[in-house]
């Protein structure tokens, strides 16, 4: 029996071999094509009836040649309007079908099917694979097939291959899925027109939207992954290339399955091939990959809270109640924590973990920072990519030791992470802390496989660091093998920004060559100092000058100062903070806001210490002022506005007229591995336009896409902006009617000389 589906099923393959053969002349022969549109159309609004009966559909014994049907090059050429497709009538060039009665499953069936998902299988090369497709002029088919051939190298069984567009009953598959643990991977193509795809997008989103049925039925799938295919030279826009693969990608996330690789895109005119390969590579990886970690939970909503409230977030600390039970435990079995830095049963432990921290050996620690995972979304890297070239999903954030030797106000640990100013702990070696250290960094990637927005390109270069800023927590060259630890790094090619908090001269002289290496300056002050940092060292004030000195001598070493400021704490010593800059001469000086990271015993700081942008620019232009004043070549090089963050440098920075703050890694490596004596200046690179401070991007890249979060803060921020540009037009709208007026009262005048009679 001949299902009414197949009919359409014919005319879709007419339409598609239509379609495909309009496509090579949309592709080769633009104005024949816009003709020939032109022309369907005054036939269509002529006579539309006779042109439904011209399009035959195709007898069934000729159907099941797909391949001949779809190939453009056999395809005769009849006009199509792509603006009707779709559209329900007896000769739709789509299958649109009715759709089956939903399935219910219980009331409170969205409760239910979160939960048992954590019953289900970790995807892997074991477990069953759909490749699903759709096409209209049979690409996406083609790049299914070899999807489908690369798999079937991978995985134990054969992935099966299906066409979405003739599923008879989508919900078999993704409203009432029958199979669990199964993987789902799609190739899709884009139509800004109406495509088959509508049909497939509209269901999830109406599942999705449908109250009475459970609105996560694809929990119990093992995993999905999208591949779009599009065309990015005629659709270059960020939402028209491959936008339906992005929707696909999002809704199948919305109902409940777990994304197992973040969605690919290719152009079909440029690098979908190069694209696809990768991609597979990198899926195929996360299927082999037997250590692959629980993925990170998936927030498909736009609305993820405020910035700050992220940070807050990331910085969360143990609740009072959990420490005090932590303590009691730790006072019982207090030997092991004399020995070890961190011990496992240790409160420090739990704090660290609890806060996101991977404690790596016994007294390390690595973790991702939220611009890392803001770089892997597209959404800006931080202010080290404005100023120093460093792109944060390549940045690994660590330290071979969470113990310091101060306890600073703006600290995010608050005051939980361990302290002494000697170290009498345990020392483990640098390999086995290096190697913990990326491995727990790549884990914590992999976590973040499944969070929407994810870009595949970015996730794949992320398994690769580049950078390793030692600045976590702890003071990182108070572990004995620090510069072992730097020379591993260097080795594979990862650059060291090494950040110590001026309290250990002797260490501080003992450091070898660093990409970048810092002091943090957190006031001018001795006893502002002491107010901010709180150090356990009496001597603190002579520890800090000596290392000042120590600094200045480093004449081959990239210095940096790193200024925090903290409101009503350490913002008014300009003419002290010049002092200090005179005496250890770094080559940059970095100035930045304080991030608020939440109030606690052991941080008493609260939104007012938290200074506007204005004030910290205002800051850097006083500072500046002030060493220039004393002779000190210094210029205000970069910003970030969104760190509130900006760069001094010293005039050498500038070449030609151009600062040169960013670093040429490969030059800094070949330099290193010479052995030859160079200096900062060996391997600087241009700062690129938007991140030289006073541009109107505020170094923020321009090719990053920014990104607003939809809380009441920001709305109302948006709101304020709304206003303010609305009066900003009425005053416009004032000021040029007084200057129309104006301008006819002068041509008034000029021609009717005004003349005064006098009496
Ligand atoms: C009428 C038409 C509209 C298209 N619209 C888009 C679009 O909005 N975004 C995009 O990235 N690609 C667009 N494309 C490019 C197709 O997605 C691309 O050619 C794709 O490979 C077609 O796949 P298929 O052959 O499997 O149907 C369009 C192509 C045509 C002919
Ligand atoms: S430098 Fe710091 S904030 Fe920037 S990406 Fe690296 S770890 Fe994250």
């Amino acid at each position: 029996m001949v299902h009414s589906w197949h009919k359409s099923r014919s005319t879709v393959l007419t339409v598609g071999a239509v379609l495909g053969s309009l496509y090579y002349l949309y592709t080769t022969k633009p104005e024949l094509f816009n003709n020939a549109l032109q022309a369907y159309q005054t036939l269509t609004n002529n006579n539309n009836q006779s042109y439904h009966k011209a399009v035959k559909p195709i007898p069934d014994e000729v159907e099941n040649n797909v391949e001949e049907k779809i190939n453009p090059s056999t395809a005769v050429p009849m006009p199509v309007d792509f603006t009707t497709l779709g559209k329900a009538n007896s000769t739709a060039a789509v299958p649109l079908k009715k759709r089956a009665p939903k399935k219910f499953t219980s009331k409170n069936s969205k409760a239910q099917a979160n939960n048992c998902n954590s019953n289900y299988a970790v995807p892997s090369v074991d477990s069953d694979v759909i490749v699903f497709y759709s096409t209209l002029t049979g690409t996406s088919e083609r790049y299914a097939n070899l999807l489908h051939m690369k798999l079937k190298e991978v995985l134990t069984k054969e992935p099966e291959l299906i066409n979405i567009d003739y599923i008879e009953d989508l919900d078999e598959y993704f409203v009432a899925p029958k199979r669990e643990n199964i993987v789902y991977l799609f190739v899709v193509p884009s139509y800004e027109n109406e495509s088959p795809l509508d049909f497939f997008l509209e269901t999830l989103k109406e599942t999705y939207n449908d109250w009475r049925i459970d609105s996560t039925p694809l929990a119990k799938l093992g995993g999905y992954a999208v591949f779009g295919l599009g065309d990015s030279e005629n659709w270059p826009e960020e939402d028209k290339f491959c936008y339906q693969a992005i929707q696909t990608d999002k809704w199948l996330g919305k109902l409940g399955a777990r994304r197992i690789f973040p969605v690919g895109t290719g152009c079909i005119k440029t690098d979908a091939e190069q694209v696809l390969e990768e991609w597979v590579l990198h899926l195929a990886n996360t299927l082999k990959d037997k250590n692959i970690p629980e993925m990170m939970d998936i927030v498909d909503s736009d609305d993820e809270g405020t910035d700050e409230e992220a940070e807050a977030e990331d910085n969360a600390v143990v609740d009072v109640e959990d420490m005090g039970a932590i303590i009691k435990r730790t006072k019982e079995s207090n030997e092991d924590v004399k020995k070890q830095m961190v011990a496992k049963d240790s409160p420090t432990y739990n704090s660290l973990t609890k806060q996101g921290y991977t404690v790596v050996g016994s007294h390390s620690g690595v973790k991702i920072c939220r611009w890392t995972k803001s770089a892997l979304r597209g959404r800006g890297s931080c202010y080290k990519f404005a100023f120093y070239g460093i792109k944060s999903h390549l940045c690994m954030e660590t330290t071979p030791s969470l113990s310091c030797s101060s306890k600073c106000v703006f600290c995010w640990r608050h005051g939980t992470n361990p302290v002494g100013t000697t170290w009498r702990w345990q020392v483990d070696p640098p390999k086995a802390i290096l190697d913990g250290a990326m491995e727990g960094h790549y884990k914590k990637i992999k976590q973040l496989r499944g969070v929407p927005g994810v870009n595949s390109a970015r996730f794949a270069e992320a398994m690769t660091v580049k950078h390793c800023a030692l600045s976590l927590v702890g003071e990182p060259i108070f572990y004995p093998h620090i510069n072992e630890f730097v020379g591993m790094l260097h080795e594979k090619h990862i650059s060291s920004f090494l950040v110590c908090n001026a309290q250990h001269p002797d260490e501080l002289a003992a450091m070898d060559q660093v990409t970048q290496l810092y002091v943090s300056i957190d006031a001018g002050k001795k006893e502002s100092l002491k107010k901010v940092d709180r150090p356990l060292h009496r001597d603190f004030w002579e520890r800090f000058q000596q290392c000042l000195e120590i600094l200045r001598e480093k004449r081959n070493q990239r210095t940096v100062f790193r200024l925090t400021l903290v409101k009503d704490f350490n913002t008014e010593e300009i003419e002290d903070y010049a002092d200090l800059v005179e005496k250890g001469i770094p080559c940059l000086i970095e100035v930045k806001g304080v991030t608020y990271c939440g109030t606690s015993k052991g941080n008493p700081l609260t939104m007012k210490n938290v200074p506007f942008y204005e004030e910290v620019k205002t800051f850097v232009e006083r500072l500046n002022e002030a060493l220039n004043k004393r002779g000190l070549a210094y210029g205000i090089a970069a910003e970030h506005a969104h760190s509130c963050c900006i760069l001094l440098a010293q005039d050498r920075f500038k070449i030609d007229g151009v600062w040169n703050t960013h670093i040429d890694y490969a030059k800094f490596f070949e330099l290193l591995e010479s052995g030859k004596e160079f200096g900062p200046i060996d391997y600087v690179a241009p700062t690129p336009e938007w991140a030289v401070y006073g541009a109107e991007a505020g170094g923020f890249n321009p090719e990053d896409t920014r990104f607003r979060r939809k809380t009441k803060h920001n709305l109302a921020l948006a709101e304020q902006e709304r206003l303010a540009q609305e009066a900003k037009d009425q005053a416009e709208e004032k000021v040029n009617s007084i200057e129309e007026k104006t301008t006819e009262a002068v041509e008034i005048v000029d021609e009717e000389p005004m003349e005064v009679e006098f009496f």
